[in-house]
Order: structure tokens, then sequence, then C-alpha cells
């Protein structure tokens, strides 16, 4: 007879670390740059959005690149296993069933896209869904594990967000949008092969084609600079079409400057001959965590300038 006086056998988290796998599989740290463009997105748009459904939208975003975090470690689980930065996460680990992390990721993608369409309007919904796929069938599923491209094609997926934001506030995508999507478009393969120069290793280990793995260090190193020389320009556009201004421009060039400090300092980094680093990647790991701050504080810098012009 069974015991009418036990606790029901209800599913609970066991304790905070269970939770805190739930929350790793939506990759929370890298969410927090692609929301805070999200944001900018809105902000800069001309129109208004009630705060309730803004901070809808936002989470929505968050939920949705969250989702596709979750798909993207569901189907790496076979790499992520056999590479030292990855080996702990959740999956692998054995903590996180593949099949429950998917059927996570798919739920939460597909809410995220209908409450962003039922909040605010299906222009937003569509590009958050077309960003959500561009992740997980373009990038991870398609591009990551066939081409040395792959980030710069796949890159697209993470500059949809300010895109999204916009067309939240406006039902509509515009040049102005479209020119913030560029900028992390041609900030992403500087944020990543500056990367991919120390964890070169464990790409070659699984054999993922990223740039370091087949065209060798060297190589990496004049490409991080070549986009960091292209990306420089496309971030002065915002006040030379009219929807940012002085403060901004002031603050892309400091900011630009110096990435592109770090961008040279990795390009001349002490190698040898195959273009390995002899100073233990110093630069290309200074590069990398210059990136991150670099956009977060561009981003900023443009939604400053818009709250002092008005
Ligand atoms: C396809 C394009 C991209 C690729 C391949 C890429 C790759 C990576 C990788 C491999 C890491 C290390 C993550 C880890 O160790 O957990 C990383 C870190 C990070 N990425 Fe990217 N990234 C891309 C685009 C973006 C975009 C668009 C953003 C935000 C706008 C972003 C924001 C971040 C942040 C904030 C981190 C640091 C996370 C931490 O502190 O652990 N990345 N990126
Ligand atoms: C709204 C929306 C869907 C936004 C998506 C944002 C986006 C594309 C972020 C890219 C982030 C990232 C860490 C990619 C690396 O994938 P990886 O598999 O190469 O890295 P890993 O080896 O750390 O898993």
């Amino acid at each position: 007879m069974s015991d009418l006086t036990a606790a029901p056998d209800v599913v609970v988290p066991q304790d905070l670390s269970e939770v805190r796998d739930w929350v790793t599989l939506l990759k929370p740290r890298v969410i927090s740059l692609v929301v805070l463009t999200g944001i900018v997105g809105l902000m800069v748009a001309p129109g208004h959005l009630a705060p309730a459904l803004a901070v809808a939208a936002v989470l929505c975003i968050a939920l949705g690149a969250g989702a596709a975090g979750a798909i993207n470690m569901w189907y790496d689980r076979d790499i992520d296993a056999r590479m030292k930065r990855t080996a702990a996460r959740p999956i692998p680990a054995g903590r996180i069933e593949p099949g429950a992390a998917l059927a996570y990721g798919v739920s939460l993608a597909c809410a995220s896209v209908i409450i962003m369409g039922l909040a605010t309007n299906w222009t937003a919904a569509t590009v958050l869904a077309l960003s959500i796929g561009f992740y997980v069938f373009v990038y991870t599923m398609w591009l990551k594990r066939r081409t040395s491209q792959n980030i710069v094609i796949g890159g697209a997926a993470g500059a949809f967000p300010p895109v999204i934001g916009w067309a939240a506030v406006t039902g509509s995508i515009t040049l102005e949008p479209l020119v913030l999507f560029a900028i992390i478009f041609f900030w992403t393969p500087p944020h990543f092969w500056a990367l991919s120069l120390f964890a070169h290793a464990d790409y070659e280990r699984v054999g993922v084609p990223m740039l370091p793995v087949t065209h060798g260090a060297k190589e990496t190193r004049k490409q991080v600079l070549f986009y960091t020389l292209l990306l420089l320009p496309l971030t002065l556009l915002p006040t030379l079409l009219g929807f940012a201004g002085w403060v901004y421009a002031a603050a892309a060039l400091l900011l630009g400057a110096e990435f592109l400090r770090h961008a040279v300092a990795v390009f001349r980094d002490r190698q040898d001959e195959r273009g390995h680093s002899l100073t233990g990647d110093v630069p290309a790991k200074k590069a990398f965590r210059y990136s991150l701050s670099y956009l977060g504080l561009l981003f900023i810098a443009l939604a400053v300038d818009r709250m002092l012009l008005g």
C-alpha cells in the first residue's frame, strides 16, 4: 500500500546547482551582451513602446538567444565532451539528459517567438525566429564543422538583436538597424578569431575547421587585423547617417583606436615561423577580452548619445 503521508513525487530542482545547470544551458554570459545590443536597438528606434512591452521584448530576445544556445549545446555535445573549455558543461558532464536539453531549447525558442509576436509585432518575431534558426541550423548544424568561414557567415545570427529591438518598436527594418547589424557582423571575426588563436588545440583535437586549424595562426592574425580595419569605419556610420551625434562618434573613435591597438598587437605578437605565439598568446587573450568591452561600450555610447540628443 502506498504511503499517503509521503511527500508528493513532484519534479523540483534538488538543489541550486541543478538550477544553475539549466541556466548554464542558456549561455547567460554571452546573452548579457546580446541583450545589451537588443536593448540599444529598442532605445534608438524612433517611436515608443509601453515599458511592459519593452521588457517583454528584451526578455524574448534573451530567451530566444538562450534557447538557441541550449540547442547548440545539445547538438555539439559530442565535441564539447572532448574540448577542455567545454567538457564540464551540463550535457557532456552527464548532469542533463540530451533529450531534455533539446526539449527545453525548442520550447523556449517557440515561446520566445510567439510571445514576441503577441507583445510587439510579427516583424520582430520573424527576425527573432530567423536569428535562432541561423545560429542553430546555419552556424551550428551546417557551417561550424565544415568551413573556416563558419563564423563569418554564421556570425550573422548574433548581429540580429539590435534589428529585433528596432523592429519591436517600429514594426519595420530600415537602414539604421542594418548599420548596427553590420557593426556586429564585422566585429564577430576579430572577437572569435582572437579566442581561437589561444583555443586552437581544442578545435584541432575535435576536427572543427576553425581558421587557425585550417589556415594557421599567421593567417588568423592577419584576418583579425583585416576585419578590425573593416569594422572601424563602419562604426562611424551612425553619426555620418545622422542617427547618432558627436558623443557617439568620439566614443567610437576612442574605443576603435584601442581595438586597433589590440589587433595590431595580435598581428605583431612574437611568434615562431608558423605564427604560433612565443608569449603565451597574451595579445590574443587581451584582444578577446577587449572585444567584449568594446562592443558593450560602443552600444552604450550610442544609447547615451541618443538620450542626449533627445
Ligand atoms: C557566431 C558568432 C560567435 C561565435 C562563434 C562566438 C564564439 C564565442 C566563444 C567560443 C566564446 C567563449 C565562450 C565560452 O568559453 O563559454 C565566446 C565568448 C563570448 N561571446 Fe562570442 N561568439 C560569437 C558571437 C558573439 C556575439 C554576437 C556576442 C554578443 C553580442 C558574443 C558575446 C560573447 C560574450 C559576452 C562572451 C564571453 C562569455 C564569458 O565571459 O564566458 N559573441 N564567444
Ligand atoms: C537572438 C539570437 C538567437 C541571438 C544569437 C546570439 C548568438 C549567435 C550568439 C553567438 C554566441 C556564441 C557563444 C557562439 C559560439 O558558438 P560555438 O558553438 O562556436 O561556441 P561554444 O564552443 O562555446 O559552444
